[in-house]
């Protein structure tokens, strides 16, 4: 007990080292990507959410012009004990099976990371199978979280350990190259985690919070609200701290997740939200770490009822309205091309000087 109280506060401190590494943005850098747009040959603001997009990788990167051609979908994968109250209209082996489809370069995701020139990074963070493959990136801390239903669904130690391996995953691919990182997710059951992540932090009911995952019916979508319900009232979360909400009531690979989050905003990369279940972990990366939020992206409205309520909390207003309700990172990857977009605008578009346009 002593021993894993020690080493509880060693991962903590390292928790906190990273988190005192997130700076705000570069106000500098941002005042000259303003500049710049203001010069271009349009009406000031008529480009929208590209010039933010263009103002945000400046204040991000503090470079005008900087080159994330580099990109990483980083698909946490885990399982979830809650599947065992029938909350997901799929079984839960579809995990396993689906991070065998990522690696073979067959899923929605790796489809759509193709296209926008990004690389798919799987981590089995808690999957409750036994997967080796050379591309997979082996870093099971359980096999799979306990049932929130019955009590808490990891330790307050593992929860600090998964946020952990999210930060090292993306401190490794910074190493190798990666500049613009995304979050994807794959596990079933895992909707009901995140909603109940939206609920207590939120301080929102469980209701509310509730949507229907994969696809389930009216029957079971009451009897997920309840269970998620049920869920929160055995385990009183402290909304107050988000590893004890991690804990509690999250995920593997939610938590995987925020550190994927707060570990690239610590690198000065910039980090595409994906949906719900991505969102959910970006909502408790910001309450970890208030300054991460100035590095994400919000990709996508996902069809997942609380999203939209989910988005607000955190404070990101979503690129793509496309009524998709998938995860794995898809909303994240076609983000790429609208980031690529504000880019080129910044890179090659005249100014009124240059193509001798008069100004309003
Ligand atoms: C074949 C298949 C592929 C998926 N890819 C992502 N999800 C998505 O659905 C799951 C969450 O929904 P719920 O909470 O209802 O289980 C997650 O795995 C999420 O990534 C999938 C789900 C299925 C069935
Ligand atoms: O928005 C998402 O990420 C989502 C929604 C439903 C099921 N799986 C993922």
């Amino acid at each position: 007990m002593v021993e894993n109280q020690a080493n509880e506060r060693d991962l903590h401190s390292k928790l906190m080292e990273m988190i005192g590494r997130v700076e705000p943005l570069n106000e500098e850098a941002m005042k000259r990507a303003d500049q710049h747009l203001l010069n271009l040959t349009k009406p000031p603001g008529s480009l929208g959410k590209l010039e933010d997009i263009a103002t945000q990788l400046a204040g991000i990167t503090g470079e005008l012009h900087p080159d994330l051609s580099r990109k990483a979908i980083v698909v946490m994968a885990a399982d979830h004990g809650v599947c065992e109250e029938g909350v997901s209209a799929f079984p839960a082996e579809v995990t396993p099976q689906m991070v065998l489809n990522f690696l073979a370069g067959g899923a929605a995701v790796n489809v759509l990371a193709r296209q926008a020139g990004a690389d798919v990074r799987c981590v089995d963070i808690g999957v409750n199978a036994e997967l080796s493959h050379p591309q997979l990136i082996s870093r099971k801390l359980m096999n799979g979280t306990c049932n929130i239903a019955k009590g808490p669904a990891m330790s307050r130690e593992t929860a600090i350990e998964a946020v952990l391996v999210g930060i090292k995953v993306v401190e490794q691919l910074w190493q190798d190259g990666y500049r613009m990182f995304a979050t994807g997710d794959m596990g079933i059951g895992n909707t009901t985690a995140s909603s109940a992540v939206l609920a207590v932090l939120s301080g929102g009911s469980p209701e509310d919070a509730t949507g229907r995952g994969t696809g389930i019916n009216d029957e079971r979508f009451a009897h997920k609200m309840a269970i998620i319900r049920r869920a929160i009232e055995t385990n009183e979360p402290n909304s107050a701290d988000p590893i004890d909400v991690l804990s509690k009531v999250g995920g593997l690979e939610i938590a995987g997740l925020a550190g994927v989050i707060i570990g690239a905003a610590a690198h000065r990369c910039p980090v595409v939200i994906d949906g719900f279940i991505s969102s959910a972990a970006a909502l408790l990366a910001a309450a970890l770490c208030e300054n991460s939020v100035h590095y994400m992206i919000g990709s996508h409205l996902s069809n997942e009822r609380a999203h939209g309520q989910l988005l607000k909390e955190i404070g990101l207003s979503p690129v793509i309205h496309l009524s998709m309700r998938l995860g794995e990172g898809t909303g994240a990857a076609l983000c790429f091309h609208f980031i690529e977009a504000a880019q080129r605008i910044m890179s090659e578009m005249a100014t009124f000087d240059s193509a001798g346009v008069s100004r309003g």
